[in-house]
């Protein structure tokens, strides 16, 4: 395909820049514990200074993929795909997601939620980030909410987000990784003293597992 064949095709959709897909247990969040197959492309621009994959950013380095190859390979595998990123948002999750699930997959997405949602999802969890905060339609369908705790500070702002999202939405408090030994401790308490709240770890790194 020529150079503006495929630049045509990512802005519509057709094409996606993937970074990596693998199939592995979610590791975090409400469906913890189940198999599902990850899709993880490539681009992201709000800039989180912890953020646990760096090599993600810049979308030029993962080549554009026909969605009907990622869909092909998905199916292979779990009954579940995860889209995650970067941030999935920057680009159009229509034809994705309706290939997804015409393949009867059941379809969630990991996102900051920073931009416009596109996409169909049967499972939607919002990360917010201060340095890019969502857009009102992720706090709108959300259907669960999970805040990074890096500083004692991001309760505060668990608490901000946890006001704007919509009422179903389930909330949890997941330590950031490097941070883990200082702000698990407090996290529990956090959650004892305010049991709207639940904890998430990061288990597919205790369990050496993508
Ligand atoms: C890498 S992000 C990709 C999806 C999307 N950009 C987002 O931030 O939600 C996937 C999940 O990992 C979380 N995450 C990223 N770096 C982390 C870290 N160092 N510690 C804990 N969670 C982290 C994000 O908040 C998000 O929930
Ligand atoms: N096992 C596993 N679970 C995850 N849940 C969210 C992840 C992500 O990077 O979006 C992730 C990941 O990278 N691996
Ligand atoms: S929004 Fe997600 S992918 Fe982007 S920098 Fe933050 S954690 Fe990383
Ligand atoms: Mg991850």
């Amino acid at each position: 395909m020529l150079n503006k064949e495929v630049q045509l095709a990512v802005e519509k959709g057709d094409m996606l820049p993937l970074m990596e897909e693998f199939y592995t247990i979610q590791g975090e969040g409400f469906h913890t514990g189940t198999a599902a197959y990850f899709i993880r492309i490539g681009g992201c621009d709000v800039g989180c200074h912890w953020c646990d994959v760096k090599e993600s950013w810049n979308a030029a380095l993962h080549p554009p993929t026909e969605t009907d190859i990622i869909v092909a390979n998905a199916k292979k595998y779990a009954d579940t795909v995860v889209v995650t990123g970067g941030e999935p948002l920057m680009w159009d999750m229509h034809v994705l997601t309706s290939k997804l699930k015409e393949q009867n997959l059941k379809v969630h997405i990991e996102t900051s939620g920073a931009y416009e949602v596109t996409g169909s999802w049967d499972w939607f969890c919002l990360s917010p980030k201060k340095n890019k905060l969502p857009v009102q339609s992720a706090y709108d369908i959300a259907n669960e909410l999970k805040v990074i705790i890096y500083n004692k500070h991001d309760f505060i702002f668990a608490e901000e987000q946890a006001a704007k999202v919509n009422p179903n939405a389930i909330l949890f408090l997941q330590p950031e990784w490097s941070k883990n030994a200082e702000m698990t401790p407090l996290i529990v308490d956090y959650v004892m003293q305010n049991p709207k709240w639940r904890v998430s770890l990061q288990t597919h790194k205790y369990l050496n597992i993508p």
